[in-house]
C-alpha cells in the first residue's frame, strides 16, 4: 500500500482525509470516542507536516439527505478538544460552505466536512454518481489519505472513487490495522476461534460461510444467534430474526458438521419482556424462549461454555457484543466473553477485537484495552478482512 511518505512534501497542500467517525451517540453525546482518538496519529502527522487537512466522514446511515440527527457537530467538537484547537465544521459536504471552509484553512489546521452520507451519491450503486461526488471532493484537495479503516470495505465515493482521482495513500491507522489483522488471516496459529455477535445480522451471517473454511470454532451470540436457533427448529419469541436466512443458516450448520468446524451456540438465553434497560427478564433454556419475550443476552451457562471454548485457543477474533451490553441487565454475556478472551491472551493467544461497538463495549465495561492483542476500529471491515476478501478501499491504495 502507498504510504503518506509517498505523497512528498505536504506543506501548504490541502489533504483530504477519510476518517471513520461513526461513533456511538446518546443524543448528541459521544459515548465512546475510540474511533476519533484512533484517527489522531494520522491527523497530527499531517498537521505537523504543514498540510491543510480536510476530513470527510460519515455518521450512521442517513437517507442521502441532511438530517440533523446525524450531524458531525459532536464529532467536530470532540476532535477539536483532542487536537487542542478548534475544528471548523462545514455545513455541507462539497457545497459552498465546504468550499469556503477549505479556502479558509491555514497550514497545519484541520476542518471537517458535514456527514458525507448527507449526499446520496456517496453510497450510490451507480458508478457515475459516485464518481461525480468523488470529483467534487477531489476538487477540495491536492492529495487523499484513506484512514477510515472501519469503512474500507465500502465501495463509496469518499473511500474508493476519490482515491482514483487524487494522489492517494493509506493513513497510519489503516496500515496498522491491516498488519495486525494479517496475523489471523495469514496462517493463524490454531485452534483459531471466532466469536460473532452484534445486531448487524444480515451483514454478518454472510461472513460465516467464509469463516467456516478458516476457523476451527465459531461461537455465536448477539442478535444473530436467534436465526441459528430457529434453523434448529426452536422458538425465538420476538428476538431479532432474519427469517429469510433460516435455510442458509441450516446449510451452515450442515457444512460445519461436514468440515469438522465446531459451531458453538448458547445453551441458555436471557429473555426480556421488552427492549428496555429495566425490562422484566428471566434466564431460559435456549430451545424454549417463551412467546412474547426477546433474547437480549446469552445466559450464564452459555458464558461459561464460550469461555471454555476460548481457553485453549491460540488465535481469537471477536466481532459483535453477545447481548445488549448498553443495559446493565444484559451485559453479563459480553463481560464473560471479554474476560475469557483476556485470559486466553494472557496464556499466549493472539486476540483481535473488531467492531466499533465491540471495542466500545470493552472500554465501557471497564476492561483494559491493552489486555487484548489488537482492538480494531473496524466492524464489517475487520470481518471482511478475516474472511479473506479483497476490500475495495484497500485495493485502490495498492500500487
Ligand atoms: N440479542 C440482541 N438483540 C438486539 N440487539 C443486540 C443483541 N445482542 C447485541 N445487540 C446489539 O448489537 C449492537 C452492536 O452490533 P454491531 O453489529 O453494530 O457490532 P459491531 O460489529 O461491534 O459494530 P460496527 O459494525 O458498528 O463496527 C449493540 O448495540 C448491542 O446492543
Ligand atoms: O460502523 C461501521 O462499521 C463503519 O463505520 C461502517 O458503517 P456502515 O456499516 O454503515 O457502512
Amino acid at each position: 500500500m502507498k504510504t503518506i511518505d509517498s505523497l512528498g512534501d505536504l506543506r501548504g497542500k490541502r489533504v483530504l482525509v477519510r476518517s471513520d467517525f461513526n461513533v456511538p451517540l446518546d443524543g448528541t453525546t459521544i459515548t465512546d470516542d475510540g474511533r476519533i482518538r484512533a484517527a489522531l496519529p494520522t491527523l497530527t502527522r499531517l498537521t505537523d507536516a504543514g498540510a491543510r487537512v480536510v476530513v470527510t466522514a460519515h455518521l450512521g446511515r442517513p437517507k442521502g439527505e441532511p438530517d440533523a440527527k446525524y450531524s458531525l457537530a459532536p464529532v467536530a467538537a470532540r476532535l477539536g478538544e483532542l487536537l487542542g484547537h478548534d475544528v471548523a465544521l462545514a455545513e455541507d459536504v462539497v457545497g459552498p460552505s465546504a468550499q469556503k471552509t477549505v479556502a479558509g484553512l491555514e497550514d497545519g489546521q484541520v476542518a471537517l466536512l458535514e456527514n458525507v452520507r448527507f449526499d446520496a451519491r456517496e453510497t450510490s450503486k451507480v458508478d457515475a454518481e459516485r464518481e461525480e461526488l468523488a470529483a467534487e471532493l477531489a476538487a477540495l484537495a491536492d492529495a487523499f489519505v484513506s484512514d477510515g479503516f472501519g469503512v474500507v470495505h465500502r465501495k463509496q465515493a469518499s473511500v474508493y472513487d476519490v482515491a482514483k482521482i487524487l494522489p492517494s495513500a493509506a493513513g497510519d491507522l489503516v496500515l496498522k490495522e491491516v498488519e495486525s489483522l494479517s496475523r489471523a488471516t495469514v496462517d493463524p496459529e490454531r485452534p483459531y476461534a471466532v466469536v460473532l455477535g452484534g445486531s448487524k445480522v444480515s451483514d454478518k451471517l454472510g461472513v460465516i460461510a467464509n469463516l467456516l473454511t478458516k476457523a476451527d470454532r465459531l461461537l455465536i451470540g448477539g442478535g444473530m444467534l436467534f436465526t441459528f436457533l430457529k434453523a434448529q427448529g426452536h422458538p425465538v419469541g420476538s428476538s431479532l430474526l432474519e427469517e429469510d436466512q433460516v435455510d442458509t443458516v441450516r446449510g451452515y450448520l450442515e457444512t460445519a458438521a461436514a468440515n469438522g468446524v465446531e459451531i458453538v451456540l448458547p445453551v441458555d438465553i436471557v429473555a426480556a419482556d421488552s427492549f428496555a434497560a429495566d425490562a422484566p427478564h428471566q434466564t431460559v433454556p435456549a430451545d424454549s424462549i417463551p412467546d412474547g419475550t426477546m433474547g437480549l443476552d446469552i445466559g450464564p451457562e452459555s458464558g461459561a461454555l464460550f469461555a471454555s471454548k476460548l481457553a485453549d485457543a491460540r488465535t481469537i477474533a471477536w466481532n459483535g457484543p453477545m447481548g445488549v451490553f448498553e443495559f446493565e441487565a444484559f451485559a453479563a454475556g459480553t463481560k464473560t466473553v471479554a474476560q475469557g478472551i483476556i485470559d486466553a491472551t494472557s496464556a499466549g493467544a493472539f486476540s483481535i477485537v473488531g467492531g466499533g461497538d465491540s471495542a466500545a463495549a470493552v472500554r465501557l465495561l471497564g476492561f483494559d484495552e491493552a489486555a487484548f492483542s489488537h482492538i480494531s476500529t473496524g466492524g464489517g471491515a475487520s470481518l471482511e478482512l478475516l474472511e479473506g476478501k479483497e476490500l475495495p478501499g484497500i485495493a485502490v491504495l495498492t500500487d
